[in-house]
């Protein structure tokens, strides 16, 4: 099997050939008019100045606590709603993704050095779990896998990059394509991959978040400079197609929805999870296209920035806000390490 597609013609591929997934058309142009508004504004440097817990700095540390969150950025929603982890930090406490970025800068805080390859490439797994504990009785999820993922990580990180993300930042000569590459050539956690309909193809949700976070903490500046970071896509995790199916730009089959009401697991690859996956990403790529094509009707030719990874942040944080009011559509249940 040669190589995967990648994953924009992935997604393109699945929404071809989905049968329990329908990207809605009409409800695509209706979400980039709710969207335009605030899509003038969005600006790279949100980044920091809307998330408290991400790092202020555009530094080799900073960095490092991007690979080191974006490596187990996975797989944080609970099993019941009423009981999940939570992270307490700065009297606040923090749940699902939020959680993980608390728990590693309550252990900076109390001078563990989480973030540097040397201490993560032979952290015990004791050690993982008391770094990562929750403050209520639910642990975070697969909490074993992330710790295999910090040693394996952190020993490839050490051999092959002077144990330094900066370095492996630098050798993508400010491609976000060919960061893309290296990261899932080197490191294994990220082969986001599946077969669908006879073909290979990708996802790669965590190796283009880390692209991304990349991109933000350095603010698009010097190595962060990437000319080509239009070409990532959304990031297929399982908060998006949610928001997308409450915006009415994704419609699920009435047999793949009683499945998700019923709580239902789907295993990582089957038919119907990729479908879901695929036709998310390539909802979000529409969605983008039309916001382009609104801007452009409006004349505005004000310096706007958009593009799927400033919409899907945007539409990531949307859906956070808007917790309550989706909480008729559910997201669906896959437990893995890809996202
Ligand atoms: N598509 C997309 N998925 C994202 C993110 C983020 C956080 N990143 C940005 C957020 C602020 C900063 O801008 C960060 O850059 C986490 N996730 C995924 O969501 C899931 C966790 O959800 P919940 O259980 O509700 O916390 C899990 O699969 C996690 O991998 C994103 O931005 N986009």
């Amino acid at each position: 099997m040669g190589p995967p597609l990648s994953p924009r013609e992935s997604a393109r591929f699945v929404a071809e050939n989905s049968r329990d997934v329908l990207v809605d058309h009409d409800g695509v142009r209706r979400a980039a008019e709710l969207l335009l508004p605030a899509a003038a504004a969005w600006r790279v440097e949100q980044w920091k100045s809307l998330h408290e817990l991400n790092p202020r700095g555009a530094d080799e540390a900073a960095l490092g606590w991007v690979f080191l969150v974006d490596s187990l950025n996975f797989s944080f929603w609970a099993e019941r709603e009423d009981s999940k982890c939570a992270v307490r930090y700065g009297g606040t406490p923090y749940t699902g993704y939020w959680a993980l970025c608390a728990a590693v800068n309550r252990a900076l805080d109390q001078g563990i050095p989480i973030t540097s390859a040397s201490y993560y490439a032979t952290v015990s797994l004791e050690q993982v779990r008391d770094i990562f504990r929750s403050d209520t009785a639910v642990p975070m999820p697969l909490m074993e896998e992330r710790h295999r993922i910090l040693n394996e990580t952190g020993k490839i990180l050490l051999e092959k990059f002077g144990g330094s993300f900066l370095n492996c930042v630098q050798k993508s000569g400010r491609s976000a394509q060919k960061l893309m590459q290296l990261i899932v050539e080197n490191f294994p956690s990220y082969r986001d991959e599946a077969e669908f309909e006879g073909k290979r193809i990708a996802f790669y949700k965590r190796a283009q978040i880390l692209v991304a976070d990349t991109w933000s903490v350095l603010e698009g500046k010097g190595d962060g400079c990437f000319e080509d970071i239009s070409s990532i896509t959304m990031f297929a995790d399982y908060r998006l197609p949610q928001i997308l199916v409450y915006l009415g730009a994704l419609k699920y089959s009435d047999e793949l929805l009683k499945k998700l009401l019923k709580g239902e697991m789907l295993s990582n690859g089957d038919k119907q999870e990729v479908e879901i996956r695929g036709c998310s990403i390539w909802c979000v790529e529409l969605i983008r296209d039309r916001l382009l094509e609104l801007l452009e009707e409006k004349g505005k030719n004000s310096p706007v920035e958009i593009n799927s990874v400033l919409l899907d942040y945007h539409l990531w944080d949307y859906a956070r806000e808007h917790r309550e009011d989706m909480k008729g559509i559910p997201f669906h249940r896959t437990r893995c390490i890809y996202y």
